[in-house]
């Protein structure tokens, strides 16, 4: 059995993460963070968890993480660069929901979440953890940078259409929508029900820290210079995210090949679906689910391909992301504890 912790257990993707690992058949859960519950019993706080998960949040000076296999961080931004070294010197590998390690270059990275890296020796070890276009690096992998939800996205969707350079790589578009949960559990004024209910807005549109890590990823796959316009946006509803990606064609290509990059692309990964040409997926099509679903549309046969992307931000984007990415540094099937069906309506 492989031993897990998690740091940040109250949170939206660390509850996530327990929902998911409580019922993995590999996995014993050994340690649950939070620094504000010390001492409450999970189920207590999580109903749905009773009978299911025995274990008390503790504050994270009170628990030895370096008893684990591996210790899930699903803290903000900063927390994991603090814990990671001591862990990976102690044998335990690190899953990082955050984006600590998700950019390699260093001054890119302080620049964009305005906090300096305390870590800057792990960086280059760390390994991107879309297990989609990283797999053999994630199953090798000691220190993983789980990816963004929004990024996640916007990889899947890109990707095929640049490997094939069958697009201006220069002229990227990506207008997504993402579930409140995506903002954390947290009292802010803009998530609360009053604000964000009956309710729609773009936020971050000049400039959102998802930018910089979804570019350089992107750039791993073409050798034009990649330009990406990113508009996010908060929709009322809890969980789902939707992007709708727009590409400039500069090659002649029929809709039946367009469509067969991408079954090709993904026809041996679990997680992806690729639908039929023309259709539109619905974010309820992978509430709960770890499961990322697209289709592909091209407006009056013209030059532009639209590609329609779903996922539940909390699951393929965070935590089912990072389940999958643990299966594989533990040499496990890559599905375990993952193949449950969204939930319908
Ligand atoms: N929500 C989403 O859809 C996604 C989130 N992410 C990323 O995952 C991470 C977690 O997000 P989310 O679950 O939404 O966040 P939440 O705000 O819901 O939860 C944060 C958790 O971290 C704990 N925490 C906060 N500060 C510290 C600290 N300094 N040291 C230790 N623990 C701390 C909190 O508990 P306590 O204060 O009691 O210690 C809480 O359990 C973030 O980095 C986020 O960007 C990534 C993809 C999608
Ligand atoms: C709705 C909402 O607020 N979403 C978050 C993204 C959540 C996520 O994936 O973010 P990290 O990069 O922080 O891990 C945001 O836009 O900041």
């Amino acid at each position: 059995m492989i031993k897990v912790g998690i740091v940040g257990g109250t949170g939206y993707t660390g509850v996530e993460l327990l929902r998911l690992l409580a019922v993995h058949p590999q996995v014993q859960l050994t340690a649950i963070t939070s620094r504000k519950e010390d001492g409450l019993p999970v189920a207590d706080m999580y109903p749905s968890l009773r009978g299911r998960v025995n274990l008390a949040f503790s504050a994270p000076d009170k628990v030895d993480l370096t008893q684990c296999d591996v210790v899930f961080f699903a803290t903000p931004h900063g927390v994991a660069m603090e814990q990671a070294p001591a862990l990976l010197k102690a044998g335990v590998k690190v899953i990082d929901l955050a984006a600590d390690f998700r950019i390699k270059d260093q001054a890119v990275f302080e620049k964009t979440y305005k906090i300096p890296h305390t870590a800057p020796q792990l960086i280059e070890e760390a390994v991107y953890g879309l297990p989609e276009l990283n797999r053999d690096d994630i199953k090798a992998a000691k220190l993983i940078a789980n990816p963004g939800c929004y990024p996640t996205t916007m990889q899947l969707g890109f990707v095929p259409l640049l490997k094939a350079g069958v697009v201006d790589a220069g002229n990227l578009i990506a207008d997504c929508k993402s579930g409140v949960s995506g903002a954390g559990r947290k009292a802010e004024i803009g998530i609360l029900f009053s604000e964000s209910s009956d309710n729609f807005k773009a936020y971050g549109v000049s400039g959102h820290r998802h930018t910089p890590e979804t570019v350089a990823q992107l750039q791993r796959f073409t050798s034009d210079k990649v330009g990406l316009i990113f508009s996010p946006h908060l929709v009322p509803m809890i969980r789902g995210m939707h992007s709708t990606l727009y590409a400039r064609l500069t090659k002649e290509i029929s809709n039946e090949e367009l469509q067969a990059l991408f079954v090709d692309a993904y026809k041996d990964q679990p997680f992806v679906d690729v639908m039929p040409f023309g259709s539109h997926p619905e974010t309820r099509s992978t509430r709960g689910a770890n499961m990322l679903r697209l289709a592909l549309h091209r407006p009056d046969n013209g030059d532009t391909v639209v590609v329609l992307v779903v996922q539940d931000n909390l699951v393929k984007g965070a935590s089912g992301q990072a389940v999958q990415c643990m299966n594989l540094m533990f040499g496990l099937e890559e599905g375990l504890g993952l193949n449950n069906i969204a939930l319908l309506p």
